[in-house]
Parts: structure tokens; C-alpha cells; sequence
């Protein structure tokens, strides 16, 4: 390190982006700082992923082991299922508390240095750090901003925290509301209508586009609204605003038409969870005082090697990750941006693909996805002139999904034609989650379908889904 600055790299938030940079750079010897304004592991472990998998483990397991048919078929039958939902709410905290501990641990065994407070950019390598003991000025030869995201409330929607809710309470599942509503189909919506429908919940689901689910490959959300939707105790309104939302007991919500904006009915509930999507954490954050100007939505401008940029470009030693430059709202995606500016920092080039980076939403079945859905695919495909081909296999074909019962679900590959090339996969089954990733690894190696025919999967495993996928494109 060059003695005129405090650090080699300060990072600013130690949620999941800057704490995979900070591991990163201190194994590659950089002497490194982590500021920190509220809970260390950010969303992702004080309220996101953490919490939120925890209940629908728990969740999952009551709903299975309340389906007497599934139970039946494997030859066993239980008595009645009984739930504590503190016991359960506790299950999610005490993970969280643990996670949260091993987190800032690792930091601290690896010699990363942890200050609480604001921080904000005074200038080009410079941050004030504002706590309650007072401000402090930290130098540092590179600033990464990795400051998150958190919940978007549309205009209308007035907040409680009690009975209208976003996933910051949500988590923490204080309650079991006899009837919900859930504004938003994305994946908050949709995990928690799994974890709610499971204990009992009757939902109300309000989406704003005409179609549920609207980020997924059409095919699988088609698919989803059949396993996730339907048989369960969720009435569904799609093309329609949850234009104004009173909390309350009743909780009282005005349903409007989402293209004319036409009141066209009123709910009464007991609860709502607002979960319409992420705003980034970007403001007071010092942008000004190096030019730097975020775009129309609050986000970080920047390019594939993390650089902030000005002007389109990169402004030196200043690098943003995670859900503030709103690339891909994920945890691992915030990480692996995290290792890519360190490496880049160190004059290793390189990019993130974000194209091989899989998405999954966990719940029962599990939904996963990576690259190009078909539509997208399509669209490339018509610009750069190619051909595009795409297959689908099913569990019920699946040895393994049949020894465990669990026969619902497709994985569906689409491709180049001339070249093979594997440009996405969605899945939708039972351990869809964990599936994904021997897709995203083809994608990442840029791999053809022909070739992946002859990769060898063990028998029998639900491996084999995309194994069946794989031999018939190809
Ligand atoms: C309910 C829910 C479930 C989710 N489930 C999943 C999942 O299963 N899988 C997945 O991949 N993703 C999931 N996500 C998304 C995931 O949580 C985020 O993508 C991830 O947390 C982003 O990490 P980050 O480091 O960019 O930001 P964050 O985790 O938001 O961390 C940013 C940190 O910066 C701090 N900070 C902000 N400004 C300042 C400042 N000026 N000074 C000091 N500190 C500051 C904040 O306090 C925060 O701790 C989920 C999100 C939610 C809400
Ligand atoms: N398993 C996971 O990886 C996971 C789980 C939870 C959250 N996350 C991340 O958190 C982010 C936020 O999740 P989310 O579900 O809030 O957002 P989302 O963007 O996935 O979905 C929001 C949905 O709300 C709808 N909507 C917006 N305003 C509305 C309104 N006024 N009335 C009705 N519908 C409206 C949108 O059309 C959209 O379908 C996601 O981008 C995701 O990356 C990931």
C-alpha cells in the first residue's frame, strides 16, 4: 500500500456484495476497510434470502406433510399436523442471528476493518464515515459503493408495518393473517404466497401486468400459475393496481384498472404485503462530489467490470456492486460484481457475464432459470440472425421425481440451431433450485448442446432431466 491513504479499498455496506469483496481483496493482500451504517450482512441476511428460505423450509415441510394423497402414494399416512408459528418465526431468527455472527466473524478473523456509521464520498478516494461518536475521514486508494436496495412502495400505499407490510416485516412473520393480500407477483410475492398458503393463509394476489409471474420464461409461469396458483387458497387480479391501500383492521385496498386507472372494486383484508420491487439505496451518498449522476430509477451507472462510470466513462478507483447498480437484484450476483471489481482493481480484467448467472424462487416446487428465455432468445436470435431452437422434458419421466413422488414440473433448454450453443434454461420441480447451476455452467463455458449430450449424469437423479433435454436438441 502506498502510505498516502488509510486503506488500500474501503467498501461502502457490508451486505452480501461487500462482504464477498471484502474476503476476495484481502486474500489477494489489499488492506481493507468495510463501512457499515445498520445490521452487518445487509438484506440478504438480516431480511431477505436468510429469513425468507428459512420460513418456506418450514413452511414446505407442513405442506407436505399435510398432503395426505402425496404421503398416501409413498405408503405412509401421519396424524395431525400441528405448527408453532413462533417456534417457526424463531427458526428464521436464530439463522439470521447465526449467519449474521459467522459473517462479521470472518471479517474480523481476516483483519478487515468494521466502522459503523454513514458512509459518503467527500471526493475522488475520500469518505466521511458519520456515527454517533462523530465523523470520520477515511482515505482509500479504491471505494467501492455497495450500498443495496430496499423496498419500493408505490404512491397510494401507506405502510404500517402491522397489517401493510413490506418483506422487511414480513420476515419476521408476527402473524398469521386469516385473509392477505399479496401487491406484486415477482418473487417476494410469490415465496410468501408459499410460505402464507402453506400455514393456512387465504391470498389475494394483485399484479399489475396482465400475466402472473411476469419475469419468468412465459411456458414456466404458465406452468407455475397450474402448480402455485391454482389448487391452493390464492385468488388472483392481474392488469390491476392496488391503487390505494389503507391499513387498519380492515385493512382496506381500492383495486383499480392498471391501464385506465378506473377504481373497479374494493377489499377488504386482514393484512397486505407490499411486495412491488426494490428501489436502490443511492441517495446521500456523496455521488456529487465526483460528478457522478445516477440514472432515472436511482441506480449507479456502470459497466461489466464494475467501473462507476461519467458520462459512459469509467471514473478512476471508483467501482459500484450489488443491487445498487440494479443489474440483477441477487445475492450471489452482488458477490460475484463484488470479486470482479477486486479483480479489477488488481489489474486482472474482468467481466461479469451476467448471462450464465442463475435465478431461482424456492418455492414448492422450486422455479429456476438462467440466460435467455424464449422470447428474449427469439429477439436475439431475428437481430443477429440466427435460429433459435428450444425442448422440454418432464419429471413424470424422471425416475427419480417419481421414486419421490414429486412428478410436477418441466425443464425447458433453448439454443442456437446451426451452432448449439445453450442460451438458456428454465426449470420448474422439485429441487429446480440446485438443477440450474450444471446449466449455468454450460452457459458460462459457452457450450453446445451436442457436446452436453455426452456429458455422463448418474442414474437415477433429477439430473437427469436436463441430461434427456440436452440429448434431444441436440
Ligand atoms: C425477502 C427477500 C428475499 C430474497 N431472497 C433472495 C434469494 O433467495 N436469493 C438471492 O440471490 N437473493 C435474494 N434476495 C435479494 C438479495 O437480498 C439482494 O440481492 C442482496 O442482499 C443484495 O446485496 P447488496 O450487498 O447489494 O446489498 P444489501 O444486502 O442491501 O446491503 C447493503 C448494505 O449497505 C448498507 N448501507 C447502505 N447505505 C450505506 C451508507 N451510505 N453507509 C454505510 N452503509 C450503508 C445497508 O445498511 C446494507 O447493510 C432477496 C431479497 C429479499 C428482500
Ligand atoms: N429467490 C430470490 O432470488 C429472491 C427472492 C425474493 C426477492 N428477490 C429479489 O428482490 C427483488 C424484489 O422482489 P419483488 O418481488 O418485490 O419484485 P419483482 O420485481 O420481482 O416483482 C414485483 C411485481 O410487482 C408488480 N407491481 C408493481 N407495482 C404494482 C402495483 N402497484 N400493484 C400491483 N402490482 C404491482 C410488478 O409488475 C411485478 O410483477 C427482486 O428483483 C429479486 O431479485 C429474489
Amino acid at each position: 500500500m502506498t502510505q498516502e491513504f488509510d486503506f488500500d479499498l474501503a467498501i461502502v455496506g457490508a451486505g452480501v456484495g461487500g462482504h464477498g469483496a471484502a474476503l476476495h481483496a484481502v486474500k489477494q493482500g489489499l488492506k481493507t476497510a468495510i463501512i457499515e451504517a445498520k445490521d452487518m450482512g445487509g438484506t440478504c441476511v438480516n431480511r431477505g434470502c436468510i429469513p425468507s428460505k428459512a420460513l418456506l423450509a418450514a413452511s414446505g415441510r407442513v405442506r407436505e406433510l399435510q398432503d395426505r394423497h402425496h404421503l398416501h402414494n409413498l405408503g405412509i399416512s401421519v396424524g395431525g399436523v400441528s405448527f408453532d408459528r413462533q417456534a417457526i418465526a424463531d427458526h428464521a431468527l436464530d439463522l439470521v442471528s447465526k449467519i449474521r455472527n459467522d459473517l462479521t466473524g470472518s471479517l474480523t478473523r481476516l483483519q478487515v476493518e468494521t466502522i459503523h456509521g454513514w458512509g459518503k464520498l467527500l471526493g475522488p478516494q475520500k469518505l466521511s464515515v458519520l456515527a454517533e461518536e462523530g465523523e470520520k475521514i477515511v482515505t482509500a486508494r479504491d471505494i467501492i459503493l455497495s450500498t443495496g436496495s430496499t423496498p419500493f412502495v408505490p404512491p397510494g400505499i401507506q405502510i404500517d408495518g402491522k397489517t401493510v407490510y413490506t418483506s422487511d416485516d414480513a420476515v419476521k412473520l408476527n402473524w398469521l393473517p386469516d385473509w392477505v393480500a399479496i401487491i406484486g407477483s415477482g418473487y417476494i410475492g410469490l415465496e410468501f404466497s408459499d410460505v402464507y398458503s402453506a400455514l393456512g393463509c387465504e391470498i389475494t394476489m394483485i399484479e399489475a401486468l396482465d400475466n402472473l409471474m411476469p419475469g419468468f420464461d412465459r411456458d414456466i409461469a404458465r406452468i407455475a400459475q397450474r402448480l402455485l396458483i391454482e389448487p391452493r387458497d390464492i385468488e388472483t387480479h392481474t392488469g390491476t393496481l392496488a391503487l390505494k391501500v389503507t391499513p387498519g383492521s380492515p385493512v382496506v385496498i381500492e383495486l383499480a384498472d392498471a391501464k385506465t386507472k378506473d377504481v373497479k372494486d374494493v377489499i377488504e383484508v386482514d393484512a397486505a404485503l407490499v411486495a412491488t420491487g426494490r428501489i436502490p439505496a443511492t441517495k446521500n451518498l456523496g455521488l456529487e462530489s465526483v460528478g457522478v449522476q445516477t440514472d432515472r430509477r436511482g441506480f449507479i451507472p456502470v459497466d461489466d467490470r464494475m467501473h462507476v462510470l461519467l458520462d459512459g466513462e469509467p471514473v478512476p478507483h471508483l467501482w459500484a456492486i450489488g443491487d445498487a447498480t440494479g443489474k440483477m437484484m441477487l445475492a450471489h450476483a452482488a458477490s460475484a460484481q463484488g470479486i470482479a471489481a477486486i479483480e479489477n482493481i488488481l489489474g486482472n480484467d474482468r467481466a461479469i457475464d451476467y448471462r450464465s448467472i442463475p435465478a431461482a424462487a424456492f418455492t414448492h416446487p422450486e422455479i429456476s432459470y438462467v440466460g435467455l428465455n424464449e422470447e428474449q432468445a427469439k429477439a436475439l436470435g431475428t437481430e443477429a440472425g440466427f435460429a433459435v431452437g428450444s425442448v422440454r422434458t418432464y419429471f413424470k419421466a424422471n425416475s427419480k421425481a417419481l421414486a419421490e413422488g414429486e412428478p410436477d414440473g418441466i425443464a425447458k433448454v433453448i439454443y442456437r440451431k446451426e451452432s448449439g450453443e445453450i442460451l438458456g434454461a428454465h426449470i420448474i420441480g422439485i429441487h429446480a433450485s440446485d438443477l440450474i447451476q450444471e446449466a449455468a455452467n454450460a452457459i458460462a463455458a459457452r457450450q453446445s448442446v451436442r457436446d452436453l449430450a455426452f456429458t455422463v449424469h448418474t442414474h437415477p437423479t433429477l439430473s437427469e432431466v436436463l441430461d434427456e433435454a440436452y440429448k434431444r436438441a441436440a
